[in-house]
C-alpha cells in the first residue's frame, strides 16, 4: 500500500494497484471504446475503465429478450421504444443532469440509433484548425468503413411497420421536399427527407462495441475492466499520475507510466465531474465538492486550476401530433428543427456529487425560439393545404410562435460542449477546456475525447459525429506521442471569438 498524494481525509491510505498503463482511458462509451482501440494499435499498453456492466450478449450482458438467451435487450432494434422499461434494465446513469448511459458502449447502447452522418460543415468555424472538414474526413472515412450505419435496417432489406413513412414521404414530395438518402448525401439538409438512417448491422444494434471492441479484445496490451467506476484523476500540479477509481465499494489507485496519458471519455455529463473532483473547474464547482458528502480528497487549493468547465449545449424537441383522418391512428411528430445554435447553459454538480444543470439550455435565445417557429409554420401550412392528409392536432388557429410558446421542451439528448476545444487557453481566461489535441489546458497529460470536447452543437443527431471526432481525436493524441505525424492545431488564425458573449 502506497498513499495518495493527497490521501483521502477520512479514509486513511488509498491502495495502489500493481498494475500501470500507458495510457488510461476513462469511460467504455462511444467515444472510449474507439479511441481504446486505436490506443491499442499503437502497441502501448491500454486500460479501458468503465463504470457500468457488461451489455451486449458476447460481452457477458444477460438482460435477456423473452425469448433467446443469446440476445440481450440492447441488442433487438425494435426494442428500443421501451428500453427504459425493460425489466432488469440498469443501462442509465442515475447521477447526471440529463440522461445518459451507464454501461459498456454508454450512449450507444441505450440511444435511438438514429446515426445522421454530419455534414461537411459540421466541422465548420467553430472548430479550430486541424478539425475543419478537409482534416476531419480521412478520420470520418476510417470510422464508416467500420461502423455504416444504414437505411435499410432489416435483414431482408424490406421496411416494415412504414404507416408514417407512408403518409409523410406523400406530404412531403407534394410540398417539394426532397427524398435522399442521408446515409450517402450527409450535405443535403435543406428540405429533404430520408428513411431513416439507423446504426443497425445484421438486423442488430450495432455500434463501437461490435465493431470497434473485438479489435482490442484478447490483445495482450488491452485490459477492459467493468464495474470500475474513475472518481478522479490523481495529479501533482499539471501532471496527471493516475486515477483513483471506485468498485464493489472500494477505492485505488491506478497509475499512468511514466509519460502516460490519461483520456477521459465518460461523456459530456460526467468528464466534467471527474475534472471538478480533481480540482479542476470553475472554483465555485470545485468548493461543493469540497464541502460535499462524496468524500472525494482534492488536490490542496493552490494547485486548482481555474477552467470554465460546465458550458453545456442539446438540441431541442418540441411534439407535434398529427392526425391522418379518417383514418387512425395518428402521427406523432417529434420535430427538432432548431439547431440550436445559439442557446447555452452550464453544467455544476451537487454536494452529493450528481451533475446539474445550474441554467438550463434549452431554448434560451430568441433566435432559436423564431427559427423553431418558423420550421412549425412550415409543417402547420403543410397539413393546412387542401389536399393534405393531416390535421394538426391542436388549436385550429395555431401558429409556429403560439406552439413554441406553449409546448414542453423535450431534450435533445445531444448535450456537448462541456469540456469544449478551441484555442483560447480557459486558464488564461479565454472559454475553452480543452487545446485542439484534446488536452485539459493547464495540465500535461489529461485529455477529454467525448461529446464534451464538442467546439458545436451538430446539425443532426450526435452518436455519429461523436464517433468522428473520437477517430481523429485519438490520431491527433498518437500523434503527440509518435512524432512522425506533425498534427499541429491551433493558431492564432482561427477566429475563434468568445462563447461567453453567447450564453
Ligand atoms: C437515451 C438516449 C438516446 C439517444 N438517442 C440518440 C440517437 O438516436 N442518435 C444519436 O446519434 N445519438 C443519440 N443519443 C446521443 C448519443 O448516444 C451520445 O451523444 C453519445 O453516446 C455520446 O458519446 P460519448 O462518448 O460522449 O459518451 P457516452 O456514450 O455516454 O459514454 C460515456 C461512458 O463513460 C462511462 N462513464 C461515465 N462516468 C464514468 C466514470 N466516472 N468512470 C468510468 N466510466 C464512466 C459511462 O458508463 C459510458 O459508458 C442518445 C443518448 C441517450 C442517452
Amino acid at each position: 500500500q502506497r498513499t495518495s498524494p493527497y490521501t483521502d481525509p477520512g479514509n486513511g491510505a488509498v491502495p495502489l494497484s500493481n498494475s500501470t498503463y500507458d495510457y488510461i482511458v476513462v469511460g467504455g462509451g462511444a467515444s472510449g471504446i474507439i479511441t481504446a482501440q486505436r490506443l491499442v494499435e499503437t502497441g502501448k499498453t491500454v486500460l479501458l475503465l468503465e463504470r457500468g456492466g457488461p451489455s451486449y450478449f458476447f460481452t457477458g450482458g444477460d438482460l435477456f429478450v423473452p425469448w433467446n438467451d443469446t440476445v440481450t435487450a440492447y441488442e433487438v432494434p425494435g426494442i428500443i421504444e421501451w428500453l427504459s422499461s425493460f425489466p432488469g434494465m440498469d443501462g442509465y446513469c442515475n447521477d447526471t443532469a440529463q440522461v445518459a448511459g451507464c454501461i459498456l458502449g454508454g450512449g450507444t447502447t441505450v440511444n435511438g440509433m438514429g446515426f445522421i452522418r454530419p455534414p461537411s460543415f459540421d466541422f465548420g468555424e467553430m472548430w479550430p484548425q486541424g478539425w475543419q472538414w478537409t482534416d476531419v474526413e480521412p478520420s470520418a472515412a476510417r470510422f464508416y468503413e467500420r461502423n455504416p450505419g444504414t437505411t435499410s435496417p432489416s435483414a431482408d432489406g424490406k421496411y416494415y411497420d412504414n404507416a408514417v413513412w407512408d403518409v409523410m414521404s406523400k406530404e412531403l414530395s407534394a410540398v417539394g421536399w426532397k427524398q435522399v438518402d442521408t446515409n450517402d448525401e450527409p450535405d443535403e439538409k435543406f428540405q429533404i427527407y430520408s428513411y431513416p438512417a439507423t446504426n443497425v448491422a445484421n438486423g442488430r444494434r450495432s455500434g463501437p462495441i461490435s465493431t470497434y471492441l473485438p479489435l482490442a479484445m484478447g490483445k495482450e496490451n488491452f485490459k477492459l475492466q467493468l464495474h470500475t467506476k474513475v472518481i478522479q484523476a490523481v495529479r501533482q500540479n499539471s501532471t496527471i499520475t493516475g486515477v483513483e477509481v471506485e468498485g464493489q465499494g472500494q477505492r485505488m489507485i491506478i497509475n499512468v507510466n511514466q509519460g502516460g496519458k490519461v483520456i477521459l471519455a465518460a461523456g459530456a455529463m460526467s468528464s466534467p465531474r471527474i475534472l471538478f473532483n480533481s480540482g479542476i473547474g470553475p472554483t465555485e464547482q470545485i468548493d461543493i465538492v469540497k464541502s460535499g458528502t462524496t468524500q472525494v480528497a482534492l488536490p490542496p487549493e493552490n494547485s486548482w486550476i481555474n477552467l470554465p468547465i460546465g458550458f453545456v449545449r442539446d438540441h431541442v424537441m418540441i411534439e407535434l401530433t398529427f392526425n391522418t383522418p379518417p383514418k387512425k391512428p395518428s402521427i406523432s411528430s417529434t420535430k427538432d428543427p432548431a439547431y440550436s445554435h445559439t442557446s447555452s447553459g452550464t453544467l455544476g454538480i451537487t454536494p452529493e456529487g450528481n451533475t446539474v444543470f445550474t441554467e438550463s439550455p434549452y431554448l434560451r435565445t430568441d433566435t432559436d425560439k423564431e427559427a423553431m417557429a418558423l420550421a412549425i409554420d412550415e409543417f402547420l401550412a403543410m397539413s393546412r393545404r387542401a389536399n393534405s392528409t393531416l390535421q394538426y392536432n391542436g388549436p385550429a388557429n395555431a401558429t409556429g410562435a403560439s406552439i413554441v410558446a406553449s409546448s414542453r421542451l423535450n431534450p435533445g439528448v445531444h448535450m456537448t460542449g462541456t469540456t469544449i476545444m478551441g484555442t483560447d487557453d480557459g486558464t488564461k481566461n479565454g472559454t475553452s477546456v480543452v487545446d485542439p489535441n484534446c488536452k485539459v489546458y493547464g495540465t500535461d497529460n489529461s485529455f477529454v475525447v467525448d461529446a464534451g470536447m464538442h467546439a458545436d452543437l451538430p446539425t443532426g443527431n450526435t452518436q455519429a459525429i461523436v464517433m468522428v471526432a473520437a477517430e481523429h481525436a485519438v490520431q491527433r493524441i498518437i500523434a503527440l506521442d509518435d512524432g512522425k505525424t506533425k498534427l499541429t492545431g491551433g493558431d492564432s488564425t482561427y477566429r475563434g471569438y468568445s462563447r461567453r458573449l453567447r450564453i
